[in-house]
């Protein structure tokens, strides 16, 4: 079966002459559907450009990159937009809007797709709010919940539209140890039932073991892929 994201020989670069710097040094990766991935190493070492990359949150300049069989090397902008809508995103400080309640923050994960209407939207992501625990929830403000409770808003909102692949940068670095279980756990079942692909950043190691395989970054390289879970 083809790979869900395929990676090959990818360098990326910031800056420009003299100020130009290598980020990432000829990465190779495999990620096929169903997957959960982790992808841990030190600080600087090139996670979030690689997982922005991914999702079309930036150009790819040099190798290969395919999403879901597209290349993304090379692709134009409105070409990276459509990759963005295959994709939900979570991220550390989970980016709800403030002056939304939870209910219109998950709509927000709907908006793109254009053929359901407004009631419908509605109906999905309350149903989503429902199964992720915050069905007495939906009409509060990102304020007046817990750290958690903003973070399972944050998840609801990236799986609501049922993507392909959900890409996570530190969701859990802002919670405490039960919280930050209990997120990647609604995460993992919710991307079981999907069948959805989860890519996952994070330094966290208590929470290591949902991955089916772990891949390791350091200095701009990939240095480790273990798989983990295999007879799951
Ligand atoms: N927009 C940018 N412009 C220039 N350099 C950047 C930019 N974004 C990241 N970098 C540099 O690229 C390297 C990799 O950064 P990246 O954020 O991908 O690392 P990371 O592994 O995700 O780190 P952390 O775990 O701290 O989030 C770092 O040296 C960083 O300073």
């Amino acid at each position: 079966m083809q790979p869900v994201i395929s990676i090959r020989n990818l360098n990326h670069y910031f800056g420009r002459d003299q100020l130009r710097k290598q980020v990432l040094f000829d990465v190779n990766l495999e990620i096929h559907v169903g997957e959960i991935v982790i992808m841990t190493g030190p600080s600087g070492s090139g996670k979030t450009t690689l997982l922005t990359l991914m999702g079309g949150l930036r150009s790819p300049q040099s190798g290969s990159l395919k999403v879901l069989g597209q290349e993304l090397c090379g692709a134009s902008a409105a070409e990276l937009t459509l990759t963005r809508r295959h994709n939900g995103y979570i991220f550390q400080s989970h980016n709800l809007h403030h002056s939304l309640t939870a209910l219109q923050n998950v709509k927000m994960g709907l908006e793109l797709h254009f053929h359901l209407s407004l009631r419908e939207m509605e109906a999905r992501s309350a149903e989503m709010l429902e199964h992720v625990g915050l069905g007495n929830r939906i009409n509060y403000f990102p304020d007046d919940l817990s750290g958690g409770q903003k973070q399972r808003v944050a998840i609801a909102r990236a799986l609501v539209s049922h993507p392909k692949i959900v890409l996570a940068d530190e969701p859990t670095a802002a919670l405490d140890k039960k919280s930050g279980r209990d997120v990647v756990t609604l995460m993992q079942t919710l991307a079981r039932e999907q069948g959805c692909t989860i890519l996952l950043v994070t330094h966290d190691n208590r929470i290591l073991d949902i991955a089916d395989r772990i891949v390791q970054m350091e200095d701009g390289k990939l240095t480790n892929d273990s798989v983990l879970n295999v007879a799951a």
